[in-house]
C-alpha cells in the first residue's frame, strides 16, 4: 500500500499503461487484458492488472495534469518497484499536418510547469522518452500502416488558456501538440532510471479546431493501446 495506492505488495506488474482517465483504465483491461483484477479503488483513480499475450500488465488512471499524474508514477516506482511507463493519451493538435486521428510518440516534452524550475532553477532540463521503447512503437507503428508523428510536445498545467493563440510560439518551433503529463513522467522516469513513454492520439485541433466524435476517440484510442502493449511485450 502507499498513500493514494491499496494495491497489495507486488500486485501490481513491472509494465503499467497510463491514461489519465480511470475509466479508460477499466476499459483497457475489459478490452485487452486476461484475467483483469482491479489492484486500485482509492479516490476512484482505478487501476487493474493482468495479462497480454502472456505477459503480466498493469493500468492505471493518473487523473489530468502534471501534479496529479506525478503522485500515482513516484508510488508506481518507489512503492511498486514498475519499470516500464507508458502513458496513452489524447492530445491537441498545434501543426496542420498532425491530424486528428493520428498518433503522436512524444520523443520530448516541453513543459510551462514549474516542476523542473523547483529541480533545476534556471537551468533547463529536457524531459526525453526511452528510445528502445520509442523505436519499438514506431516499429510496429509503421507496420500497422498507422500515421504517427515523433517529436517534441507539450506539457502544459492549463488547459484553458485566457490567450487562446499562445500556442503558435511552441507550433513555431515544431512542436506537435498538447497535453498534460509527460515532462513529469519523463522527469520522474529519469530520476529513477526507469523507462518511460507517452503515447498520444490527435483528439482535437487547435489550428483547424476540427474535433473527433466519441466513436472516433474510442477506435483510435483502441489502435494505441494495442501499440502501447506490444511495444512493451518482452520487456524485463
Ligand atoms: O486523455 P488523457 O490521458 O486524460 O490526456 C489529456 O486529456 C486531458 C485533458 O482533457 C489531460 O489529461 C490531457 O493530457
Ligand atoms: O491537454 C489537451 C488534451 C487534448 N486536447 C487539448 O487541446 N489539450
Amino acid at each position: 500500500m502507499s498513500i493514494h495506492l491499496n494495491a497489495a505488495p507486488g500486485q501490481i506488474a513491472e509494465t503499467v499503461l497510463l491514461p489519465g482517465d480511470p475509466l479508460r483504465a477499466q476499459h483497457i483491461a475489459q478490452t485487452f487484458f486476461e484475467n483483469p483484477v482491479q489492484h486500485n479503488n482509492v479516490r476512484g483513480m482505478l487501476g487493474f492488472t493482468g495479462s497480454y499475450k502472456g505477459q503480466r500488465v498493469s493500468v492505471q488512471g493518473t487523473g489530468m495534469g502534471i501534479g496529479s499524474s506525478m503522485i500515482y508514477v513516484s508510488e508506481l516506482i518507489t512503492d511498486y518497484g514498475c519499470k516500464n511507463l507508458i502513458r496513452v493519451g489524447t492530445a491537441g493538435s498545434y501543426q496542420e499536418n498532425v491530424h486528428v486521428r493520428d498518433i503522436v510518440l512524444a520523443q520530448a516534452a516541453s513543459t510551462d510547469s514549474n516542476i523542473n524550475r523547483i529541480r533545476f532553477g534556471e537551468k533547463t532540463f529536457t524531459p526525453i522518452a526511452d528510445f528502445g521503447l520509442l523505436l519499438r512503437a514506431y516499429q510496429i507503428a509503421q507496420e500497422r500502416g498507422f500515421t504517427t508523428h515523433v517529436g517534441n510536445i507539450m506539457s502544459s498545467d492549463t488547459f484553458y488558456h485566457d490567450d487562446f493563440d499562445q500556442y503558435k510560439i511552441w507550433a513555431d518551433y515544431g512542436v506537435l501538440a498538447v497535453e498534460m503529463e509527460a515532462a513529469g513522467l519523463y522527469t520522474l522516469a529519469a530520476k529513477h532510471g526507469v523507462r518511460a513513454l507517452t503515447i498520444l492520439t490527435i483528439s482535437d485541433h487547435l489550428v483547424t479546431h476540427e474535433v473527433t466524435t466519441s466513436e472516433e476517440r474510442q477506435q483510435t484510442f483502441d489502435q494505441m493501446i494495442e501499440l502501447a502493449l506490444d511495444a512493451a511485450l518482452g520487456l524485463e
